[in-house]
């Protein structure tokens, strides 16, 4: 038996959601960019769950849907409140949160189709609601209800803020959830598959894609990436941190990625985005500082900057906590886990790869008292 370290390469499904070929990413067949410059969040969640984008008529009834399934049960959100609130990171309580949510669910473990799409909605609806309550619950303020007449991304940052969004920032906002969308078999899309592949419930599945994305290797480097540009501090300091780093064998977040040796396609937007938006906030330190790691990181290692590089710098210049930014990902990224989750059902076999054994062989047992 060989075996590959990381399973890197290894083909481990068929999927129609969305594919990497040539480091070129589309979601079934779109390409990212196009999506990037047209599509409402809505339609990259409706095309990704269906496998063909919605008409106007379908769009605006998928859209009042997610709208009038976004309400958590009362005792998810008390309990949201019961956690050590200044200690908890918000990942640990969406992951918590969300396993809790599947006790108010009396569909939880039903296994047909259509009450699986129905939690699918309710997943996608919801965790905006969670995310953002936390939030709010952990700064002494109250959680803000969904205005059902504003867009996915609006909602999320009115929720957030407790004021509705101004054109530029939903827009960008927008963008964001829907680069982060989907990526073929990323880490926590593979584990939510995994595990329900061994027929659990769709609640299971995305708590268990929660846990793999908040990883600092996944979806925890954005975060990880703000908290290295406040270390640096200063576009001037740059280059003395990232070689020192290097030098000592330190991972830079946000740079390298083990599919796309030649750049992410999603990264571009993001940096043009944070661009815009560090211009207009008058902080665009964070911009110059970026780009100046990006050339530096390049040259040293030919590494070049992932999703979550320039994401972190814009999520800061939307005004967004840093510690939010991984939960941001897991808002936008759990309509992909959703729409794999429920190919897997579709054709499913069990997923059970194997392990080359490399322990001592012929072992004699030592009773207890001899050890
Ligand atoms: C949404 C996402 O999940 S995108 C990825 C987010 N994660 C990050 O940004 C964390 C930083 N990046 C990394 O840790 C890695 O590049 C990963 C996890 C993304 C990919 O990992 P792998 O495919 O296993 O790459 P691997 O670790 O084998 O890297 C190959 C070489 O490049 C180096 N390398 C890879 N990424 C980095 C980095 N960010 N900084 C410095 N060196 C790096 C490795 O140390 C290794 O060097 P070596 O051959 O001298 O040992
Ligand atoms: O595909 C990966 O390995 C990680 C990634 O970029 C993503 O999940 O968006």
């Amino acid at each position: 038996m060989s075996q590959t370290k990381g399973l890197e390469g290894i083909v481990a499904t068929q999927s129609q959601v969305s594919s990497i070929i040539d480091g070129v990413l589309t979601y079934h067949g779109y390409n990212i960019d196009d999506l990037a410059d047209n599509a409402s969040f809505e339609e990259v969640v409706y095309l990704l769950w269906n496998n063909r984008l919605p008409n106007k008529e379908e769009l605006d009834a998928f859209a009042k849907e997610l709208a009038q399934a976004s309400k958590v049960p009362d005792a998810v959100l008390d309990q949201l409140k019961s956690f050590p609130i200044d200690k908890v990171h918000p990942m640990a309580a969406l992951r918590t949160a969300v396993s809790n949510l599947a006790l108010f669910d009396e569909e939880a473990d039903e296994m047909e189709e259509e009450a699986n799409r129905r939690k699918a909605v309710k997943l996608q609806a919801q965790l905006p609601t969670i995310v953002t309550a936390f939030s709010r619950i952990r700064q002494g303020k109250e959680p803000v209800a969904p205005k059902p007449e504003l867009s996915f991304a609006a909602n999320f940052l009115y929720m957030l803020n407790g004021e509705e969004p101004d054109e530029i920032s939903e827009k960008a906002f927008n963008k964001a959830l829907v680069l982060h969308a989907d990526h073929e078999l990323n880490a926590s899309t593979f584990t939510a598959r995994v595990c329900v592949a061994t027929l659990s419930d769709v609640y299971s599945g995305v708590t268990a894609a929660i846990g793999a994305l908040k990883g600092p290797l996944h979806g925890g480097a954005n975060e990880r990436v703000m908290a290295m540009l406040n270390e640096i501090g200063d576009v001037d300091n740059a280059e003395a941190y990232i070689k020192e780093a290097l030098a000592n064998k330190v991972k830079i977040m946000g740079f390298g990625h083990r599919v796309y040796k030649n750049g992410d396609p999603r990264a571009k937007h993001l940096r043009e985005m944070s661009r815009q938006l560090t211009e207009i906030t008058g902080e665009s330190n964070w911009y110059e500082m970026s780009v100046k790691i990006d050339e530096i990181v390049t040259n040293e290692k030919g590494l070049l900057p992932n999703v979550d590089f320039y994401s972190a710098s814009v999520y800061h210049s939307l005004g967004i906590e840093h510690d939010i930014f991984t939960p941001i990902f897991a808002v936008s990224r759990v309509s992909g886990w959703l729409a794999h989750i429920l190919e897997q059902y579709a054709d499913n076999r069990l997923i059970r790869p194997r392990a080359e054994y490399t322990g001592p062989d012929k072992q004699e047992w030592i009773p207890l008292e001899k050890r």
